[in-house]
């Protein structure tokens, strides 16, 4: 199967993605609501979800829920449940793994300027180079400083950028990192060269600012989210699919998106 053929699986036929994150187990003990919102895939699709992000255990699992959607797997992992800003990463999933288990391609961190960032680097520069072999996707999440928002640097445009750019320079076909909310956040997706998803962030007190950081988003250049626990711990996790559709795929505002939102909730 071509490369192309598999983006087209990630991103709809408008080259942008509404994708979940549900590899939260590999690095975070914030995983409440992620079986209850795989149980909910059918609904998820219905409403517009592109892909998903999954460990190989998941993919495994639940070959059924995942059958009609693009499917990236998390080959990295670090399972730091108390100190999370410590990002040491270790090579868990090939790109033949992931081929195996009928994903589309793979994922993983880097932390351009943390301290360990070789180590990063170079499981992202291993799975860069089989997907090429493959013709499979590979997206890079590039995460400067590490995991964690730590400092000031690492949350601002600038800084973010040059990480994102290092993810396309080691291979990436896709990039996946935060953004700041600023104007300059389009100094992101210029710098990367490459087409770039934002990270759910935070989860937010009220969803209408989750729809309204992802409209900056798109406004800025992105091609979509790969967001988790926005949806993830949401009550209804359909309706915040069904209202980030209508701002990725249909140019929606936040306030349009929350009423979507609120319509199907209701
Ligand atoms: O990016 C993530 C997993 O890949 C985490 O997603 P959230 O920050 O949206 O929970």
């Amino acid at each position: 199967m071509s490369k192309s053929r598999r983006l087209a699986r990630i991103f709809s036929k408008d080259k942008k993605t509404l994708t979940l994150a549900l590899d939260g187990y590999y690095f975070t003990n914030q995983t409440q609501g992620i079986d209850k919102t795989i149980a909910q895939m059918p609904e998820l699709v219905e409403n517009g979800l592109d892909a998903v992000l999954v460990t190989p255990g998941m993919a495994k699992k639940h070959a059924y829920a995942f059958a009609d959607v693009g499917m990236l797997i998390r080959a990295d992992m670090s399972s730091s449940l108390l100190d999370p800003s410590v990002p040491d990463t270790i090579y868990v999933a090939s790109v033949e793994d992931a081929l195996k288990l009928g994903a589309d391609g793979v994922i993983n961190m880097t932390f351009p300027g943390a301290d360990n960032e070789a180590s990063s680097h170079n499981i992202a520069r291993e799975l860069a180079r089989d997907s090429e072999t493959w013709n499979t996707v590979f997206m890079c999440e590039t995460l400067p400083f590490g995991y964690p928002v730590t400092n000031e640097e690492s949350n601002q445009a600038p800084y973010i950028a040059a990480g994102a750019r290092v993810g396309t320079e080691l291979g990436a076909d896709i990039i996946k990192t935060r953004f700041s909310g600023k104007p300059e956040d389009s100094e992101i997706v210029e710098s990367a060269n490459a087409p770039v998803v934002a990270l759910g962030g935070p989860k937010t007190e009220n969803i209408i600012d989750y729809f309204a950081f992802v409209r900056h988003c798109m406004d800025v250049g992105a091609s979509g989210v790969a967001v988790g626990r926005n949806i993830i711990q949401n009550p209804n996790p359909a309706a915040v699919v069904a209202a980030l559709n209508q701002i990725i795929h249909h140019e929606a505002t936040a306030e349009e998106a929350n009423k979507v939102y609120n319509d199907y909730s209701s």
